[in-house]
């Protein structure tokens, strides 16, 4: 097998092939903790990972089983944590709200940064506003409109976000890509002039630091997953995402939910639970999301037993969704993390009430190269469960972003 490209994997494949590569990466610094139903929070367990394969592997299959998702913690050492840890603030408040001082500047910039302008100058990259993405019941594994009842309100989701994601400066050419294809996921992305808006100076420089760090996770991440899916028989390669993931279309992406009104009445406040306005029910695109949520909460997970279940933030660590595509890859195996987001609640009813929360949130949707080739892994060797007849990522993309934006 060729060498990969760019340095990030080919560095990660050079290790590749003896068992000190696996204990390498997934070192101790890893501490993997599992969610359990709201009511049994308390007792929540973390189960530190050995340094060596097995454990970390064993570890893995139990989280999988169990199709929830995982949380990923790091400790204060690691390098990945003490680089995010000064980052955990960031957030559009730090990027819209305080950047300019008057409501009228704030609305001039988003509209510049705006996400898919229509002259075809900005690519999925860029600011979107409330309701502009409607992630109800979306979904490319299973049929949420019929688990989860009900169309979509045509509200949209109650968030507004900026998207930036990798730049790829080799060109559309060179990659066998639509100019069009190009744009919406390797072209330029739509930064705020930190000259003319000093508040946010440092801010490009931060978001493309924060997802080469991310970028870094997501290797080990990838060699962790196909290990794990070697045991019992089956002989995944270690680099079989990896391999598939040099030019990653990744998505960085910054979100805010504005407190909405509470209602007293209980049967509007049970509507309200049922049908959560930050976020859609839905399931992520790629291979996985690494989230960072802020203190709010609001993040739910549904579990196997179709129970809601709070992902209650924990300090100083990302949530790990996975998304369709590891899903399709290994026919449930590893299943798609059902989530959504409910609001914050407006205190008293009203906006200006400082209690009022706004939650924001930092997700970064790892998904592999436009041309790799979503299919079952035919190491796994079983026929059953989902399919997606093989179509290369970016198609898959292209779907789900035509079928969740306005
Ligand atoms: O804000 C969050 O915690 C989740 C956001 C999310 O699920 C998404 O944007 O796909
Ligand atoms: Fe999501």
């Amino acid at each position: 097998m060729e060498a990969p490209s760019s340095p990030r994997s080919a560095a990660l494949y050079y290790w590749g092939g003896n068992t000190e590569t696996f204990n390498g990466i997934m070192d101790d610094h890893f501490l993997w903790e599992d969610v359990q139903p709201a009511d049994d929070l308390q007792k929540k367990t973390a189960v530190k990972s050995s340094n060596t394969n097995t454990t970390a592997q064993l570890q893995m299959r139990d989280y999988k089983r169990r199709q929830l998702k995982f949380t990923l913690s790091m400790e204060d050492d690691d390098s990945h944590w003490m680089f995010l840890k000064p980052h955990s603030a960031l957030s559009l408040r730090d990027c819209f709200v305080e950047a300019d001082a008057t409501t009228h500047e704030e609305e001039k910039l988003k509209d510049k940064l705006a996400i898919g302008k229509k002259d075809g100058s900005s690519g999925y990259r860029g600011y979107f506003g409330i309701g502009m993405e409607d992630l109800k019941n979306k979904d490319g594994t299973r049929d949420l409109v019929a688990e989860e009842g009900g169309d979509n309100t045509g509200k949209g989701d109650q968030k507004e976000g900026f998207d930036c994601g990798l730049e790829n400066v080799s060109g559309y050419h060179e990659n066998g890509l639509s100019r069009k294809a190009y744009i919406d996921f390797f072209g330029a992305d739509s930064w705020p002039d930190e000259c003319k808006h000093a508040s946010v100076a440092g801010f490009r420089r931060t978001m493309v630091e924060y997802q080469q760090a991310l970028l870094g996770l997501s290797d080990k991440l990838m060699i962790a997953l196909a290990v794990s899916l070697s045991s019992g028989g089956a002989s995944v390669p270690m680099d079989y995402f990896i391999a598939q993931s040099r030019n990653p279309m990744c998505t960085l992406r910054l979100l805010h939910y504005p407190p909405m009104p509470k209602s007293n009445n209980v049967h509007q406040r049970s509507e309200l639970i049922n049908s959560p306005n930050g976020c859609g029910a839905h399931t992520d695109y790629g291979l996985f999301t690494i989230l960072q949520q802020d203190e709010i909460g609001g993040l739910q997970i549904r579990n196997k037993s179709m129970q809601w279940i709070d992902a209650r933030p924990v300090p100083g660590s990302f949530v790990i969704n996975v998304g369709d595509m590891l899903s399709w890859w290994t026919e449930g195996e590893f299943a798609s993390t059902v989530h959504r987001v409910i609001s914050p609640a407006l205190r008293n009813g009203n906006e200006d009430d400082n209690e009022s929360k706004h939650r924001y949130s930092i997700p970064f949707f790892f998904n592999p190269d436009h041309d790799a080739v979503v299919k079952p892994i035919q190491y796994i060797g079983s026929e059953s469960g989902q399919s997606c007849q093989g179509k290369n990522a970016i198609e898959i993309l292209k779907e789900r972003y035509a079928g969740t934006f306005k």
